[in-house]
């Protein structure tokens, strides 16, 4: 029989994840079993999966499974669900769990309420307008110009976070399911990129985004950062202020150093149920 083991889903702003507790084993999943956990109908169903492994750097290391199976370097709401389930398995209420991901190890903050942690506040790092996972062309400029067949020339923000994101600042929030999945595998990008669509408004962004790897989500913390660093490059909204993203999802918070060092996201998390699942052992 298929080994039996514990799984965990949380959600945050309704971008939802399966959490597989690998500390004591050190194995990760692979990517057909990433993808039949995440399968909404013959699955259990999630936007991911976040393996938490042992780590030599910090309290743990997290994993991102894209839905597809393939593996994002970072996930800001991941990150949320994984810190709170942390917390909730430990006899602590520590102030600050550092967490190494693929954009490094991160510090985040616990918010604590009834429910014990009902928010996190994340160093996210710094934004890259640079890095492998970028266009060539993005040499540090704010913007690119990607040539897309039969499309007017788009012009966006290319920004890591760890993982791509390709940020198009006032392209209507409806063209998200046509554009997205055409951007997703623009071959600018080596790895695929996640695709953002936002409206700038007076007091913050309203966003849509088209995740690699899984489609439209309801919010996606690190999309969020990549839209507020494109507005603050575009000074249409301003540096080291909390910025609101309005996701489907709900509200997360952001903030933009001038020099983009440390990117700042804070949002809610939730506990959703726990099981117990048969999964077929590593091939
Ligand atoms: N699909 C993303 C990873 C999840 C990011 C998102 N859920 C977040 O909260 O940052 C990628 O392939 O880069």
């Amino acid at each position: 029989m298929d080994a039996r083991e514990r799984i965990f889903k949380y959600q945050g702003l309704g971008n939802d994840f399966i959490i597989l507790d690998r500390r004591r084993t050190g194995v990760d999943i692979d990517a057909a079993t990433s993808r039949w956990m995440c399968d909404r109908r013959l699955g259990i169903g999630a936007d991911g999966v976040l393996a938490i492994l042992p780590s030599k750097n910090a309290s743990a290391r997290m994993v991102v499974h894209n839905a597809d199976g393939s593996i994002a370097e970072m996930c800001g709401n991941g990150l949320r669900c994984a810190v709170k389930y942390l917390v909730d398995h430990s006899d602590e209420n520590p102030g600050r769990i550092d967490v190494e991901t693929g954009a490094g190890v991160l510090s985040c903050i616990p918010g604590y309420g009834d429910g014990g942690v009902i928010g996190v506040d994340i160093s996210m790092g710094p934004a890259r307008l640079v890095a492998p996972n970028l266009p060539s062309g993005a040499t540090g400029k704010p913007f690119l110009d990607l040539p897309l067949p039969d499309h007017p020339e788009l012009r966006g923000s290319a920004v890591s976070m760890g993982n791509p994101h390709l940020v198009l600042l006032d392209q209507p929030l409806e063209d998200a399911p046509r554009l997205g999945p055409v951007l997703e595998v623009h071959p600018s990008f080596p790895d695929r990129t996640n695709v953002e669509f936002v409206r700038v408004e007076s007091d913050g962004l309203t966003v849509v985004v088209w995740e690699r790897g899984c489609g439209l989500t309801q919010a996606c913390g690190t999309g969020a950062c990549a839209s507020a660093v494109a507005a603050v490059l575009a000074k249409r909204l301003p540096a080291d202020a909390w910025l609101r993203v309005t996701l489907p999802g709900g509200d997360l918070r952001i903030r933009v150093p001038s020099d983009l060092s440390d990117i700042r996201l804070r949002g809610p998390v939730a506990f959703v149920f726990e099981g117990v699942v048969a999964l077929p052992s590593p091939r």
